[in-house]
């Protein structure tokens, strides 16, 4: 997939596992997928989450969800996993192994990296990352060991130093909020609560990816290149 493409899936990257659901997870992601989301991240994590044979069975199940939509089903941490179900691709963070070895480890597929400055940002770069996600960008509820919240000063930062790959923002982040991070200069926003927290999923996605293409029509270089 060229850059271009992937910065089009980035739009609304959804992530969710059976503990962000109240309700069927497949049924919740198959709504998200219906109403626009762009990419899927499978992220199995929390108290009371899936382990083993379950966890695969529902990783399997999700997958099979996202192939029917033609939305790219991401790995959250576990190289294992995404070999075992030849998923599309791997997110990881700074705290997740080698960046340089987990690269190696899985040629041709999406690599996707957390980072929080412009120092781990290049590094990411250099070593092979596909995209990155930036977080947290507002307050979240979500996970309790962030880094903290930045806003959006570390996405211009790394705009305004030449970094063109596909960026996300993470954390926090809902239909209201969501403009501002592509306006900043990210291609897409990555969310949990905002879509699987939603009595409709459908159209949670749709809101988002309304808010998420508002901002990107006034990113002041989006508009140079129109
Ligand atoms: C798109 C995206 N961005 C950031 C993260 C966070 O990754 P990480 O810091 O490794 O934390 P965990 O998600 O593993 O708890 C992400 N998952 N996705
Ligand atoms: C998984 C994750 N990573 C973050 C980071 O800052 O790297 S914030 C986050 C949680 C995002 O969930 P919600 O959309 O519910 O806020
Ligand atoms: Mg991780």
């Amino acid at each position: 997939m060229n850059q271009y493409m992937l910065k089009e899936k980035m739009k609304v990257y959804f992530i969710m596992g059976s503990t962000n659901c109240s309700t069927d997870a497949e049924e919740v992601l198959e709504k998200a997928l219906k109403g626009g989301a762009t990419l899927f991240q499978f992220r199995e994590k929390g108290t009371g989450c899936l382990e083993g044979g379950s966890r695969t069975e529902l990783a399997m199940a999700l997958q099979k969800v996202c192939r029917r939509y033609n939305v790219p089903f991401i790995i959250n941490d576990d190289i294992q996993l995404m070999k075992h179900l030849d998923a599309d691709g791997l997110h990881v963070g700074q705290e997740d192994g080698d960046l340089a070895e987990i690269r190696k480890a899985i040629p041709g597929k999406l690599l996707g990296v957390s980072v929080h400055n412009l120092k781990e940002a290049r590094h990411a770069l250099e070593v092979g990352a596909d995209y990155l996600g930036v977080g947290p960008i507002y307050p979240t509820g979500t996970k309790t060991d962030t880094r903290p919240v930045m806003g959006y000063s570390v996405i211009r930062e790394l705009r305004e130093n030449g970094i063109d790959a596909p960026i996300v923002g993470i954390g926090g982040i809902s239909a209201s909020n969501a403009s501002g991070v592509t306006q900043a200069g990210a291609d897409g926003v990555a969310v949990i609560t905002a879509i699987s927290s939603h009595q409709e999923p459908d159209e949670a996605a749709y809101e988002l990816l309304k808010s998420v293409e508002k901002g990107k029509e006034s990113n002041p270089s989006n508009k140079i290149i129109k």
